[in-house]
């Protein structure tokens, strides 16, 4: 739809630039309502213009909504007639990043527009043959730069829901982030939630060999994914800029600081989904808060409020969401300027004393969650969510 949309827009609008030279135009209008990142942000609108490859439709829909979420704030237009596709595939696109910040939009497209820019220099420079994609992420934005890897979340309609082409590509930037020559790498979403936990959808491929070859190839899938967060070598921070569920909680106790926005929430409502805990978080979170407290939320999928999970030490620091980003990122910048391999080797000494453990404990949640997934607790909750009957 968004592609249909923006093919008829280039008919009467041949050159890319001209469609998304739009956004730059009203930059200037808004200059006054600008604030602290209005210099990367003007850049970034410079940096769009020298692009020297389409970046493609969803992309230029993307920065659209992002640009004006981050100037005039979440979409309140009405919404354009179904025939009246260019206006109502851009309209969606705004719609889409519904109430978030326009501290956070603004940042997005700094990092969307850096993202873009370093994929197309690169694809520029691949050699004739290679393949193209195999350095590009579908579901995920990845850049590094002042010592910090960010690997961002990037199905924002979805709630950043991690499907299997996700946990490849988390795997893939993970592993390339340990081998670069950043200091740090951080982990967080792009939109209105951190992420809504495992695309409950990857449960409906399933394969010839049935629901038991899901249930099992989803098990080894699950017990490769959370070994790369326990092997990771440098220091690991979450940014979580909203609401996280599943998985994208538990792993935050293989994290090594997890910082919050106060909008942010901690679900993981394992029972309610006729499933049990994963990610180690039925080891690392009785250490972290104790078994009560582990207990209200792993066994009676007790929600946390950020300012809770900080109480119970599952987060480092908590921030006023207008100030998130600003706050966080001027601590990582500090953070990613100390020595690299003291911060590595200490990571490193904390870590091996706990390393096989946290591999045992993966084992044995992904070996009892293979059966859960084939119980009828399990796929009814699954039902009833993809048949919109049920939500958390
Ligand atoms: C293979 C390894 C397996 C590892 C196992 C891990 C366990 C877990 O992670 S358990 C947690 C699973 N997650 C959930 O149960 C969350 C389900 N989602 C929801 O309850 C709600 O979507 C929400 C409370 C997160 C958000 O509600 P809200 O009303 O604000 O937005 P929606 O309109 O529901 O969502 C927008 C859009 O996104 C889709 N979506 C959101 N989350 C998921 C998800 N986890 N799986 C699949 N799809 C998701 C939702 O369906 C909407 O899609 P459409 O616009 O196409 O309708």
């Amino acid at each position: 739809m968004a592609i249909a949309a923006w093919r008829l827009a280039q008919r009467s609008c041949p050159s890319y630039l001209q469609v998304i030279s739009f956004p730059v135009v009203q930059l200037h209008m808004n200059r006054a309502a600008m604030t602290a990142s209005q210099k990367d942000f003007e850049n970034a609108m410079n940096q769009v213009k020298l692009l020297k490859k389409d970046p493609g439709n969803e992309v230029k829909l993307k920065l659209y909504a992002l640009y004006k979420q981050a100037t005039e704030g979440p979409c309140n237009m009405p919404k354009p007639g179904v025939f009246d596709l260019i206006n109502k595939a851009k309209w969606d696109a705004w719609n889409t990043l519904g109430s978030l910040p326009k501290e956070t939009a603004r940042q997005n497209y700094v990092d969307l527009v850096s993202s873009l820019s370093s994929s197309l220099e690169s694809s520029s420079q691949v050699e004739p043959g290679t393949d193209r994609k195999s350095t590009g992420y579908e579901t995920l934005m990845v850049t590094s730069e002042d010592g910090i890897t960010k690997i961002t979340l990037n199905r924002p309609a979805k709630k950043n829901a991690i499907n299997v082409e996700m946990y490849h590509e988390i795997m893939r930037a993970l592993k390339a982030a340990s081998k670069d020559d950043s200091s740090i790498t951080v982990l967080t979403g792009n939109g209105d939630y951190y992420s809504s936990g495992n695309d409950l959808t990857n449960f409906t491929d399933i394969p010839p060999g049935g629901v038991e070859e899901k249930a099992k190839n989803s098990a080894i899938l699950l017990r490769e994914f959370v070994g790369c967060f326990i092997d990771f070598p440098k220091p690991l921070i979450a940014v979580v800029n909203g609401p996280a569920v599943g998985i994208s909680v538990t792993i935050l106790g293989l994290f090594d600081a997890v910082y919050a926005s106060d909008r942010a929430t901690f679900h993981t409502p394992f029972s309610h989904l006729g499933q049990s805990p994963e990610g180690c978080s039925s080891y690392t979170f009785l250490k972290i808060m104790g078994p009560a407290k582990a207990t209200e939320m792993l066994v009676f999928g007790k929600k946390l409020t950020a300012g809770e999970a900080c109480a119970q030490g599952l987060v480092t620091a908590v921030f006023p969401d207008s100030t998130f980003q600003k706050e966080v990122w001027t601590r990582l910048k500090a953070f990613a300027k100390l020595p690299p391999n003291a911060m590595r080797i200490s990571k490193e000494v904390i870590r091996n004393r706990e390393k096989e453990k946290l591999h045992a404990v993966n084992a044995e949640e992904c070996s009892v969650l293979q059966e859960r997934w084939l119980s009828d607790e399990c796929m009814n909750a699954v039902v009833n969510f993809l048949s919109r009957k049920s939500k958390l």
